[in-house]
């Protein structure tokens, strides 16, 4: 069973109150003045890191304290929401290293300076492997959601996708000293920097629709295709791909952009009344058009929703 018909059948057992419940990138519960928003995400050895690569990358502890909020803010931004208040989880084993679990909360401390996050709890308990988890809350004036592209529309990304998977190769298959253009790649993989900032300027400019990039363009275009009953048209030549991404993977490169995940930048549409605003957010590329029907399409051909998927896919 894939990670998604699991949380699927989970939502059919949990009745909804929220306003937004299972399904998006957060929950969110109306407020007197806006909303509430909830997310959580947990990174565990061997599915988001190896311990082995601590030996070609001594701050990885560090970089995963940072990831662990990183990933949760953005949720929060793909909603157009600041994030706020984070409960932190840590499933320890036995032997566990002090000095691992202090370099993770640096990493995470930093974080929540740059995002301005206050961490108030969590829990910490023993296992048989180790679990980082955090829960993070944010408020937004506005929201933006899955599900509600509609043809005519235009599709946007920002930052160049593939770069995390490039860097994500990189520790896997390379050793170090790695060169400035790895570096590169490893830093969007070990340190990404959503912003906030930018789904708040979509939101004021009037985008409606986003979602951020966990588990790859393609697979992130395919869940706003699903939830808003679109089709959505993708010109392959658009895609920003960055000259690091190109030079070290050549033509890896695009498959790499296509379906590599975890680069958590924002993907979004909205009417091309707004082009003009847009082209204007820094870093930003507009890559395709919304039109009726249903699926991801590169070019007018039909593509199967390649992306990370936990228990299947690619
Ligand atoms: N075990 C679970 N119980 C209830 N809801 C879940 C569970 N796992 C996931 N969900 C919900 O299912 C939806 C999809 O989850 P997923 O973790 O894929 O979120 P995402 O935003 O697509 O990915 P990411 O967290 O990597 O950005 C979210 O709304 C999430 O809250
Ligand atoms: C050892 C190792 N193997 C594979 C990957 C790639 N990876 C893990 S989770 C994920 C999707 C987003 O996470 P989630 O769905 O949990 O939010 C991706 C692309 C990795 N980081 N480390
Ligand atoms: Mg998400």
């Amino acid at each position: 069973m894939k990670e998604f018909e699991l949380i699927e059948k989970i939502t059919a057992i949990f009745p909804q109150k929220a306003d937004i419940g299972i399904g998006d990138d957060t929950a969110a519960v109306k407020t007197d003045n806006g909303y509430l928003l909830f997310t959580v995400d947990t990174i565990t050895a061997n599915t988001h890191y190896r311990k082995s690569w601590e030996k070609k990358f001594k701050k990885l502890y560090f970089s995963l304290g940072w990831k662990l909020l990183a990933i949760s803010v953005s949720d929060v931004a793909s909603m157009g929401g600041v994030p706020e208040f984070a409960l932190l989880s840590f499933c320890l084993e036995k032997n566990f290293s002090q000095e691992k679990v202090l370099e993770l909360s640096k990493g995470l401390s930093k974080a929540a300076s740059r995002y301005g996050v206050s961490i108030i709890g969590g829990d910490t308990v023993k296992g048989d492997s180790e679990v980082f988890s955090l829960t993070l809350t944010g408020k937004a004036y506005a929201l933006m959601t899955r599900d509600c592209a509609v043809p005519g529309d235009l599709v946007g990304v920002i930052g160049t996708p593939g770069d995390a998977a490039g860097g994500l190769y990189l520790i896997e298959n390379r050793n170090p000293p790695f060169s400035e253009e790895e570096e590169r790649l490893l830093k969007k993989f070990f340190f990404p920097e959503p912003s906030p900032e930018t789904g708040k300027l979509l939101v004021k400019i009037g985008v409606k629709c986003c979602i951020d990039n966990s588990d790859g363009l393609l697979f992130s275009l395919y869940l706003i295709s699903e939830k808003s009953k679109v089709a959505l048209n993708v010109d392959k030549d658009k895609i920003p791909v960055s000259r690091e991404l190109k030079r070290l993977f050549g033509e890896k490169a695009e498959v790499l952009a296509l379906t590599g995940g975890e680069d958590y930048n924002l993907i979004f549409t909205f009417p091309e009344n707004l082009k003009e605003k847009v082209e204007k957010i820094p870093s930003v590329s507009i890559i395709g058009r919304v039109e009726s029907g249903e699926g991801v399409y590169l070019n007018g051909e039909k593509v199967e929703p390649t992306g990370f998927d936990h228990f299947g896919g690619a």
